[in-house]
């Protein structure tokens, strides 16, 4: 019995058939490959407009291609919980990190709450330590860390006595509450009460707290905090609470970690504070599984570490994979997600078809990693050149080699050398009271990674804003596998921006940070010559990685129609049959998408409002994250990590789904484009008069149809044009839109002249 208990798998990946959706994508491949083939075929049309069409459609060709293959096979795998005690004894230990970075735009009331529904897990609580890393240095995060322990102190137990499933008390007590059969209700409802009240009175202690410039005096405790500026500060790590006696129902240990900053340092953004929380982590419980999630992401199902953990442990799993991945779901989402940044049909077929390759995309936030592979392990290691390559053989040459791996402290040092033999080795047993905070400063201090191999080979990489994809890519080059787990309920939810100016800047992020990947040494496409990514893997990740570069291709394309109404040529083919053949693609391409979204269990509108977003965002975010890396390529300007805002959604406010602009230049691309459109369809409509007087047949509808498709996608840029205040596009970025405007109609002109 026992025997066939180590045999059963803990985890099952299942292939999904999408037939339909392979078929419709094949066919739009095939039309492609028509159109492309009559392009070339028809080369007596030669003209610009024909030519640089022919180019465009060449690059969504190729784009489609690697589409089709990344979909192609879709996989998701389903957890046996029930088998997992059967096969090991006791859990292992889990460190979860929590990074935030900026009390006003994560106020610490979002914070604690994830931080509340992570102690709360079902999980032994003293195989649980939970790490805050404050990129703000903020005492009011603090302070709203130490307020809500001492609130966790109730909630964990009232959360595993009533086996409550939503453990972030916020959206706990937004819902109605539902218990067991067997509960004694007048027991529960008593309890429930004071655990309302107790909430309610921290809410509002936090509340008080961050309306003063600072939280409380700055002293005992808070004195650290008295002479730090943002930038400039020496490490602050702070036990907050600390499991001393190994409860395994009680709260989890909880440390509050600000790293030390300075102004002529990089701190290299969250891949940074990760750095530290690893190293910081290592001194203190050292698990081998790591949880890592962003400070809005709260725990929807307790019972996902061990979810995650069937994967891990399973015989196959153990060996190959290096990461699980949750999905990252929203709450109080904008209705029919009018910004299109809900990611829910995206991730179910992109995500899907990465999960059946080598494995999914490491997403930043809800994912849980093993130690041994953030220190830089490969899957196929063998004992004793691990030892040497990582200099852990005596001898003070070898030492040498472990500092230029991991940095001077010896502390952590042997932490790591057991992490990666896989040995239970917990530094320090009586934990922090006698631990050496001096130990967990050096570690944190901003120049102890200087030459060492922190943020090249080994932790978070530098080097993109994009970390996190960076970071999976190139343990999937290693030749590790990473699976995707999506138990019921969802894993973790969390909050996704509440207005377009949010989703643009998140996708400018995301696109420079990936486009920069794609340029640097470690593309995917070496990492499939030289190293073990997988082919279509490599497809899958040059899909995902030329995101900013689609801009390019898709802005001259929209032009075209306006340049060809403006200089009465044609960019389409206008006589049958060919004309079918760009006409079909659009309708495909648009029952495709329209199809998976339905079947998705999301609406029309939602559909129509991805496409939308989908030409908006590549067209002007996407686009600034392309220049960005140019720039940057250029050593002109550096990226930055801007922090998304979170906050907690306004209801039934009757203007949410509007666009909101600001004076920031990524409208103007977008507004020219409009304005180019709309010219261009006024010229057509003007000729279309004559043309009616002169009794004459008029060509170029296929264009006059690409210009109005065109505007109905920017009609929230439309709106904006005529709209005031907050709503209305500012009249600085309108006037330099139609400088640029002016200047297309110009360019065409003289085009024709010549
Ligand atoms: O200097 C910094 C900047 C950011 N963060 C943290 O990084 C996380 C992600 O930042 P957020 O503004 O929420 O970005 P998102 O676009 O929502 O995040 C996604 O994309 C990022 C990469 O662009 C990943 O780092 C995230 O994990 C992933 O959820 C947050 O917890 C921040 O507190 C830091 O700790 N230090
Ligand atoms: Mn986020």
């Amino acid at each position: 019995m026992a025997n066939q208990n180590t045999l059963l798998p803990l985890y099952q990946k299942l292939w999904l058939k999408h037939t339909f959706s392979r078929a419709m994508d094949s066919l739009i491949f095939l039309l492609l490959l028509i159109l492309l083939s009559y392009r070339v075929y028809s080369i007596s049309h030669y003209s610009f407009p024909w030519f640089l069409a022919t180019l465009c459609e060449s690059w969504f060709t190729l784009t489609w291609l690697t589409t089709i293959s990344t979909k192609w096979t879709p996989a998701r795998t389903t957890t046996h919980l029930d088998r997992l005690f059967l096969r090991v004894g006791e859990l292992p230990q889990v460190d979860v990190f929590v990074t935030t970075a900026d009390p006003v735009l994560e106020p610490p009331i979002i914070t604690i709450n994830t931080v509340l529904s992570l102690l709360a897990l079902d999980y032994p609580a003293n195989k649980l330590a939970c790490y805050v890393s404050d990129d703000g240095c903020s005492p009011l995060t603090f302070y709203a860390l130490v307020e809500a322990t001492k609130f966790a102190k109730l909630w964990v137990p009232f959360c595993k006595k009533y086996n409550v499933q939503v453990r972030a008390p916020f959206r706990y007590f937004s819902e109605d509450a539902t218990v067991d059969k067997n509960t004694d209700l007048q027991e529960f409802e008593q309890e429930w009460s004071l655990m309302k009240k107790e909430y309610e009175q921290l809410c509002r202690k936090i509340q008080n707290a961050s309306q003063k410039s600072n939280p409380c005096p700055l002293v005992g405790e808070y004195a650290v905090f008295s002479k730090t500026e943002l930038k400039n500060h020496p490490s602050i790590i702070k036990v907050i609470w600390e499991n001393k006696e190994g409860l395994r129902d009680g709260v989890p240990h909880l440390i509050y970690i600000s790293r030390e900053k300075r102004p002529q340092h990089p701190h290299h953004y969250k891949a940074g504070a990760m750095n530290v929380l690893t190293r910081v982590s290592a001194l203190m419980t050292n698990a081998p599984y790591i949880l890592n999630v962003d400070c809005d992401m709260y725990v929807n199902n307790p019972k996902i570490a061990q979810h995650a953990l069937c994967i891990f442990l399973d015989s196959k799993g153990e060996k190959e994979v290096a990461f699980v991945q949750c999905p990252q779901r929203f709450y109080d989402t904008v209705k029919d997600d009018a910004y299109g940044n809900q990611l829910v049909a995206l991730p179910m077929y992109i995500g899907g078809g990465f999960a059946g390759l080598q494995g999914i995309i490491y997403a930043g936030t809800n994912c849980f990693h093993r130690r041994k592979v953030i220190y830089g392990l490969s899957p196929d290691y063998d004992i004793q050149n691990m030892k040497k390559d990582f200099g852990f053989i005596n001898g003070t040459k070898s030492q040498k080699k472990t500092m230029q791996i991991f940095g001077a402290s010896r502390g952590f040092v042997e932490s790591a050398k057991h992490a990666l033999e896989e040995m239970t080795f917990t530094p320090n047993d009586k934990l922090f009271k006698s631990l050496e905070l001096k130990a967990a400063n050096q570690v944190a201090s901003c120049d102890y990674e200087y030459s060492t191999a922190w943020g090249k080979q080994v932790g978070w990489l530098y080097g993109s804003t994009s970390e996190d994809v960076l970071t999976g890519l190139v343990m999937h080059t290693k030749g590790w596998r990473s699976e995707v787990c999506s138990p019921d309920p969802m894993a973790f939810m969390g909050c996704s921006p509440q207005d377009n100016l949010g989703q643009m800047g998140q996708h400018k992020r995301w696109s420079s940070g990936l486009f920069d990947i794609f340029l640097s040494s470690h593309c995917p496409i070496f990492g499939t010559l030289f190293g073990k990514l997988q082919f279509r893997e490599c497809l899958a990740y040059v899909w995902i990685t030329n995101w900013a570069l689609r801009s390019v291709p898709e802005i001259c394309y929209a032009l075209l129609p306006a340049y060809c109404i403006i200089t009465n040529s044609s960019f389409l083919p206008n006589k049958e049959p060919g004309m079918w053949i760009p006409t079909s693609v659009f309708v495909m391409y648009n029952v495709a998408t329209l199809l998976e979204h339905l079947i998705s269990g999301l609406s029309a509108r939602t559909w129509w409002n991805n496409q939308r977003m989908g030409r908006i965002t590549t067209m002007t975010s996407c686009f600034f994250g392309f220049l960005d890396i140019v720039l940057k390529r250029l050593r002109i300007s550096d990226t930055v990590f801007e922090i998304t805002k979170k906050d907690q959604p306004s209801s039934n406010d009757e203007n949410v789904g509007r666009f909101i602009f600001n004076k920031s230049p990524i409208f103007v691309p977008g507004t020219a484009i409009l304005l180019i459109q709309l010219t261009a369809l006024v010229i057509s409509w003007w000729r279309w008069q004559q043309s009616l007087l002169k009794n004459e047949r008029t060509y170029g509808l296929g264009e006059v149809f690409c210009s109005a498709y065109l505007v109905l996608c920017y009609l929230p840029l439309l709106k904006g044009l005529f709209a005031k205040g907050k709503y209305g596009i500012p009249l600085s970025t309108i006037c330099k839109a139609m400088v640029l405007a002016f200047l297309f109609v110009q360019l065409c002109n003289a085009s024709v002249a010549n």
